[in-house]
């Protein structure tokens, strides 16, 4: 379980994060949605340390996260952020078997048992065929896989994604999505395609400058009269076969709700 209350975090004197409360229970898969510069990156980053909030607390687990080492934090929380690390020279498999560091000893080596995790954990995001390869040498998509993969290999009840899906095909992004939804992880994902988290996600927060101005299920956030003024675009849903659709268009009447604002 993953908790925050009354989360806030500034930029000098600009409030990016404001008040926000959030809660993930175990198994629960918690999407943040929101237009570009809502606070989402920011939010996840509190949630799992990275950056201390200027108010409120986070606990993980009933423990705040500052009490938390930062070796039983890597076993305890998974992340997989927009990493600019595409020049690493090191090799798929090596990097994925970083993910079982949190679990081994100060000199010990990858055990059989560390070996079958990476090698399932490749497997399961099909990306088993690029072990040998140099990380550096991927597409985006596939170094995106392998970073989920390794993030796998943390075997951490709980999981944080900003933007997973970024980079991948159609295939990927629902097989990764699926994966991640079905892990027995407190998962937290940043996503930016709505009918994406409408399918994988059991509960959205909708961020708006920092504020969160909707929370609930999929069917209750993703709503014409909720998305409409928050996105300024025309949104039209069909539900189907008890499936979400949203439907977008440029809507003239976002210029008016950028007037009124
Ligand atoms: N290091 C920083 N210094 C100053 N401002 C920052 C910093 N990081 C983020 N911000 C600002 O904080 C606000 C929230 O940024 P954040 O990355 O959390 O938004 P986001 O919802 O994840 O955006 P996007 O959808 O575009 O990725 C933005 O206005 C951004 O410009």
């Amino acid at each position: 379980m993953i908790e925050g209350r009354g989360l806030g975090h500034r930029y000098g004197d600009v409030v990016v994060v404001d008040g926000v409360d959030i809660r993930v229970p175990p198994g629960g898969t918690v999407g943040l949605v929101g237009p570009n510069g809502s606070g989402k990156t920011t939010l996840l980053r509190t949630l799992y340390g990275s950056l201390r909030p200027v108010t409120g607390s986070v606990e993980i687990d009933g423990v705040d996260v500052d009490r938390v080492g930062r070796k039983e934090l890597a076993r305890q929380v998974a992340v997989v952020v927009q990493e600019h690390s595409g020049d690493l020279p090191m090799r798929v498999a090596d990097l994925v078997l970083l993910g079982r560091l949190p679990h081994q000893g100060v000199s010990s080596r990858p055990s059989a048992a560390d070996l079958a995790v990476a090698t399932a954990a490749l497997e399961r995001v099909g990306a088993l065929h690029l072990a040998p390869r140099e990380y550096a040498g991927l597409s985006g998509g596939e170094k995106q896989r392998v970073l989920i993969a390794r993030a796998l290999t943390q075997e951490a009840e709980h999981l944080l994604l900003d933007e997973p899906t970024n980079h991948l095909d159609i295939r990927y992004q629902h097989e990764v999505l699926d994966l991640v939804a079905h892990l027995p992880a407190s998962v937290v994902v940043v996503l930016h395609d709505l009918n994406l988290a409408a399918r994988y996600c059991d509960h959205l927060v909708l961020l708006q400058r920092g504020r969160v101005v909707a929370q609930g299920t999929p069917d209750e956030v993703l709503v014409p009269e909720v998305l409409e003024p928050v996105y300024e675009v025309g949104v039209r849903r069909v539900d189907l076969d008890g499936e979400i659709h949203l439907l977008f268009r440029r809507s003239p009447a976002a210029h008016d709700v950028r007037k009124s604002a």
